[in-house]
């Protein structure tokens, strides 16, 4: 024992302060090791294609047959062979019987006649132009109209959408409805799909309370980042596995990722991520799960636990609600979709004018909660990191970059729309 005086360091009071020595990991950096280590799970399996929605393809699929199959009508009317027709006003012998949707036309309209067309009726034999309903006169067995007409008008040639044999879509693309339209036009009932990335989502920490229906005393805390995490991994359309809730104990934190290894792809836990006493996740994963970053240059979410358990990636997400959510929009949403066969997924943003004031330093990416107002960006009174009132106030995040900035009111920021990372 020395009898000299304790020294603490100087004050600084920021827990943001880059302490010296340490490596910083910039968010670019760090989102482009994910990209090259993470792979995408290669499993497929056949769904009808009704049920495929929000499913990623696992092939290309190719069109069975044109669309249209055959040239038709895209209006209701009259055809007849544009040769037949010049200029002035056009009277034609109309034919008896119809062309409908469905309900095709029998035989040939003979040479400078006309027959009754509906939308979607494949063109007879001997018609190749539509006139529109309303630009016509009927009666007496003859339809009559103003020349000239254009060739081919308001007619639909086979395989304009599509042509039979095309790529229709990629392997790799998530179907969403208009896909199912698509895919379902060209023949195609079925489809073979990548089978839905399971998403773990475990909560730790002595204070948590695992549902929010049970009584907490004044030192516990409901989950908030559970419901949160798996409603997000829902909405990205992956398969979410609830892992529940462990206790700031190594052994069960351990004994629950090892379970996990058998029924996940990957598993996003939150809390203890950082350094602390209790923090017994990021030290877990740093002895036995080849911890590979843990301190990004971000704000808020820095604690951020990248590492493998038994080969199963983890996402050791800061407990902090709000760095909970900003680390799995800005880290696990993009990840999970190259894991899930989608490929990387960047997030769609616009610039904006800002409506704040803010100044920051350089050497870290910062995310505010905000939300529009007449086309300009407010953000959050609080940048509190347990304030999670302003995630729900918000419908997205002002992205500052890495460098230095000083926003003032009308400066252009970047508006990362919480759509545009795919929430609901
Ligand atoms: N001395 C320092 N203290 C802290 C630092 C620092 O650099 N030096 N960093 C702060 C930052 S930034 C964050 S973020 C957190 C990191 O937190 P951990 O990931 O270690 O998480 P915990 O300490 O377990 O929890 C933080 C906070 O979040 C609450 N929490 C945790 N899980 C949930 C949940 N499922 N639902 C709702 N709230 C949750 C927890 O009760 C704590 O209040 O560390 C700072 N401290
Ligand atoms: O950044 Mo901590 O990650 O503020 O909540």
């Amino acid at each position: 024992m020395t009898d000299a005086p304790l020294t603490p360091p100087r004050l600084r009071d920021d827990c943001f302060a880059m302490p010296q020595g340490v490596n910083w990991v910039p968010v670019d950096a760090a989102l482009a090791r994910l990209r090259e280590v993470l792979h995408p799970v290669t499993d497929t399996e056949t769904l009808p294609t009704h049920a495929a929605g929000g499913r990623v393809l696992g092939a290309d699929a190719v069109a069975k047959r044109s669309n249209p199959p055959r040239p038709n009508s895209a209006v209701d009317g009259y055809g007849f062979a544009h040769a037949a027709t010049g200029d002035g006003v056009m009277r034609l012998p109309l034919e008896a019987g119809r062309a409908a949707a469905g309900q095709p036309f029998e035989g040939a309209v003979c040479n400078a006649h006309a027959v009754r067309i509906l939308t979607g009726a494949i063109l007879p034999e001997g018609v190749d132009t539509v006139v529109l309903e309303e630009d016509c006169a009927v009666g007496d067995g003859v339809v009559a109209f103003d020349g000239p007409v254009k060739p081919r008008a308001n007619t639909r040639k086979a395989g304009e959408d599509v042509s039979e044999g095309a790529l229709a879509l990629p392997a790799g693309h998530r179907l969403r409805a208009p896909d199912l339209a698509l895919l379902s036009a060209l023949g195609l009932g079925e489809v073979a799909v990548t089978r839905r990335l399971r998403v773990g989502v475990l909560s730790t920490g002595d204070e948590i309370i695992a549902d929010a229906g049970a009584p907490a005393k004044p030192h516990q805390i409901w989950d908030a980042n559970r419901p949160m995490l798996l409603s997000l991994a829902e909405g990205w359309d992956h398969a979410s596995v609830d892992l529940g809730h462990v206790r700031d104990d190594r052994d069960a934190i351990a004994a629950r990722l090892d379970e996990a290894a058998t029924r996940c792809d990957v598993v996003l836990t939150s809390g203890g991520a950082s350094a602390g006493d209790e923090d017994h996740v990021s030290a877990l994963l740093k002895e036995r799960g080849n911890l590979s970053s843990w301190r990004i240059a971000l704000k808020p979410g820095r604690p951020l636990a990248l590492a493998t358990w038994q080969g199963m990636p983890v996402f050791g997400l800061p407990g902090n609600p709000v760095a909970a959510l900003v680390c799995a929009l800005i880290f696990a949403r993009p990840a999970l979709s190259l894991m899930s066969g989608a490929g990387w997924a960047e997030p769609q943003g616009f610039t904006v004018p800002a409506a704040f004031t803010k100044s920051k330093k350089p050497g870290r990416r910062e995310y505010l909660r905000a939300r529009l107002v007449d086309g300009r960006a407010e953000v959050f009174a609080s940048e509190g990191s347990g304030r999670i009132s302003g995630l729900s106030w918000a419908t997205g995040l002002v992205e500052l970059p890495d460098e230095a900035v000083h926003v003032t009111p009308d400066t252009p920021v970047r508006f990362l729309p919480y759509e545009g990372f795919g929430l609901r």
